[in-house]
């Protein structure tokens, strides 16, 4: 079975929902693919029950669609797949759900894409023949687990963070963390708050701040050079948490707005879980050396039993396995060869939207371009019409 398009998107999150509305608002043609049942499966089926947008929400919006003015500034996970249910309705978005794609390869001659997408329940492979490519398929495509020796022989339970919901279950175990990063931290303070007795290990420097200190940065960083709001939110962090390099946490050099861009790496927003560190509550070991049994031997040689280890160490893009030659644009990791802001196209109608990290803020930029340049060259004669796209009034919606 062959099926023409002119644009293919990969991946039905919010970088892909929001490609497709921006097509959509230039009235462009395209497919967009999801491998699971549903559109955002990171929100609905991979994300813990605690969670919310640790950004505030004027920096959390999809192209064309703001927030209700009552919601939440910090918006929890249910209001955020509320308002992308809206946003799929507002756009007449139609992923074709269970369909993942297997192989995305440009063929030269007939200077189009041939994509190979399989129907997960029946295993039909369908071939796509598209103009323009869109990797959409995510920074978290896949979990991240790193090689320990012992690991596979734990006899206790190990799972990444994708898979935890709640500490509900783990009441009067012993629980270790592994990771630092927002899942890592969040993670450790909901397991302790669940009443089990709780380690995790911080292997490297990280900043700790308050949601309300990054907002403020994201918000002066605009006007103000990055090194001045760095300096400010470091203060600010210090006057907040105090020197927590005693209890194994030591900042990076770098400041975190900085980091962020460079190479990133999100500061971390503490949602309570430095003061049950502080308390004692929460017990922070180094890198983990091996693992015998149930018991973790840390770097420092200092040993645990432990009934349960939850891996927050983060994801793989995946998208190097599936794009045959798409070197112009992505490394072997699956990510932008090029800085930001130059990262979102490649050679020959090969864009990637939501593989900057730079969270929901930077999906909107890139999908936005990247619809402007495919109108660009798909529509030359109507290449005025391009500024209104930044111009077009938002939609409120009632998230309640
Ligand atoms: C726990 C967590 C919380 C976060 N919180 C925030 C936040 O508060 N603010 C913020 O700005 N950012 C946040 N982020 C960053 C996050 O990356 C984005 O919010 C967002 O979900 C990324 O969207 P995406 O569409 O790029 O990727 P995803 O949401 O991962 O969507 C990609 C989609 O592509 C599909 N897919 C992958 N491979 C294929 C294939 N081969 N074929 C077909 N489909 C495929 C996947 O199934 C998935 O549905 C958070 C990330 C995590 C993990
Ligand atoms: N509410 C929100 O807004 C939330 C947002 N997020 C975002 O989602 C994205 C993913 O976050 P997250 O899942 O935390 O992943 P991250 O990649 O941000 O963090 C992974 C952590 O695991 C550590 N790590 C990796 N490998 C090892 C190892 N072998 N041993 C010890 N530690 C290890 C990393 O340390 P090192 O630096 O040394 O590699 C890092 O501290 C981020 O952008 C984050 O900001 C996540 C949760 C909540
Ligand atoms: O998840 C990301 O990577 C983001 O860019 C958004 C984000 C979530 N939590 C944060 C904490 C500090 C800076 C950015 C983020």
């Amino acid at each position: 079975m062959e099926e023409r398009t002119i644009v293919l998107i990969v991946g039905a999150g919010p970088a892909g929902l929001a490609t497709a509305a921006c097509l959509a608002q230039l009235s462009i043609p395209y497919v967009i693919i999801e491998r699971e049942n549903c559109s955002a499966s990171l929100w609905r089926n991979r994300a813990y029950d605690r969670l919310k947008l640790h950004l505030a929400k004027e920096f959390c919006e999809l192209p064309h669609m703001s927030y209700p003015a009552d919601a939440p500034t910090y918006i929890p996970k249910d209001q955020f797949v509320k308002y992308l249910d809206s946003y799929i309705e507002r756009f007449d978005i139609q992923p074709k759900y269970n369909t993942a794609i297997e192989s995305c390869t440009h063929d030269e001659g007939k200077d189009c894409w041939i994509s190979l997408a399989c129907d997960v329940t029946t295993s039909v492979v369908v071939r796509y023949k598209s103009k323009f490519l869109v990797v959409a398929s995510g920074e978290n495509s896949a979990a991240n687990i790193p090689v320990i020796p012992g690991l596979h022989d734990f006899t206790g339970e190990a799972i990444h963070s994708s898979l935890y919901k709640s500490g509900a279950a783990y009441s009067r175990k012993n629980a270790l963390v592994v990771g630092c990063g927002n899942s890592g931290m969040e993670i450790a303070y909901d397991l302790a708050s669940h009443g089990a007795n709780t380690s995790i290990v911080v292997r490297s420097p990280v900043h700790v701040m308050t949601k309300e200190i990054i907002r403020l940065g994201m918000t002066l960083v605009q006007h103000t050079p990055v090194n001045i709001v760095d300096d400010l939110l470091v203060r600010m962090s210090n006057f907040v948490f105090g020197d927590l390099s005693r209890h194994g946490i030591v900042k990076p050099k770098a400041g975190p707005l900085l980091l962020k861009e460079k190479t990133g790496r999100s500061a971390v927003i503490d949602v309570g879980t430095v003061v049950l560190i502080k308390k004692g509550i929460i017990k922070v070991h180094g890198n983990i050396s091996k693992i015998n049994g149930n018991v973790v031997e840390f770097e420092d040689k200092k040993e645990s039993s432990f009934d349960v280890i939850v891996f927050a160490t983060g994801y793989k893009s995946m998208a190097n396995t599936w794009l045959k030659n798409g070197e112009s644009m992505l490394n072997n990791d699956g990510l932008p060869k090029k800085e930001f802001p130059n990262h979102w196209k490649g050679a020959n109608g090969l864009y990637c939207a939501g593989l900057a990290r730079r969270g929901l803020a930077g999906i909107a930029i890139d999908a936005k371009n990247v619809a402007n340049d495919i109108s660009w060259l798909e529509l030359p004669l109507m290449p005025r019409m391009l500024p209104m796209t930044y111009s077009l009034p938002t939609t409120r919606i009632d998230l309640r």
